[in-house]
């Protein structure tokens, strides 16, 4: 199944020089998703994994059935100001605009092996700083997986050593 044709590509969106990478059309594509998530779980299986953590909003579209395929716990990671329990929080900058982040502090305890997973990996700033959060949470991060990876914004490099699983490349 080639997942990369279900992509959609939209230039310019939503500023001038970004080339979005649309998930949309790949999710509302039963087969498609399913085959996404189930290669993303085996990633993530041998691992051990006691949890996956992911960031809002469309890693919670990726991480949550990822967690139900591996039968583990979904931690959400939300924008400030969503979470009604105590935070631990982390300010991040994306490939375009800036934002932060925030966990609950008691969703993960000590020692928890931890795959994250978002949608798409760009600069990396988001899943930098979900790492953050789940290394100050106490957990060990496991992995880290995601649908598609823009190779060319050099996100993988920022994310060095951790193990990463990447689906869909685009090399430009
Ligand atoms: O590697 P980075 O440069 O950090 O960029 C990748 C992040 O950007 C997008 O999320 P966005 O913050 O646009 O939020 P959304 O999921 O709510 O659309 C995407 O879903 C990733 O989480
Ligand atoms: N180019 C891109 N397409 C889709 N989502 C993104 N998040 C950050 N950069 C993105």
């Amino acid at each position: 199944m080639d997942l990369r044709q279900k992509i959609r590509v939209v230039d310019d969106f939503p500023e001038p020089g970004i080339s979005f990478k649309d998930i949309t059309t790949l999710l509302c594509d039963g087969p498609s998703f399913q085959s996404a998530i189930r290669q993303i779980a085996d990633f993530g299986r041998p691992r051990a994994i006691d949890l996956v953590v992911g960031p809002e909003a469309r890693g919670f579209v990726i991480g949550a059935p990822t967690a139900y395929a591996l039968g583990v716990g979904f931690v959400p990671i939300r924008k400030p100001g969503k979470l009604p329990g105590v935070t631990i929080r982390k300010d991040y900058q994306l490939e375009y605009g800036r934002d932060g982040l925030e966990i609950h502090a008691d969703a993960i305890q000590p020692g928890q092996r931890v795959f994250i997973v978002d949608d798409l990996l760009a600069t990396g700033g988001t899943i930098h700083s979900c790492i953050e959060l789940v290394e100050r949470s106490g957990g060990i991060v496991a992995g880290l997986g995601f649908l598609i990876e823009l190779q060319y914004l050099e996100g993988r490099k920022k994310l060095a050593p951790y193990e990463i699983f990447s689906l869909i490349q685009y090399e430009q």
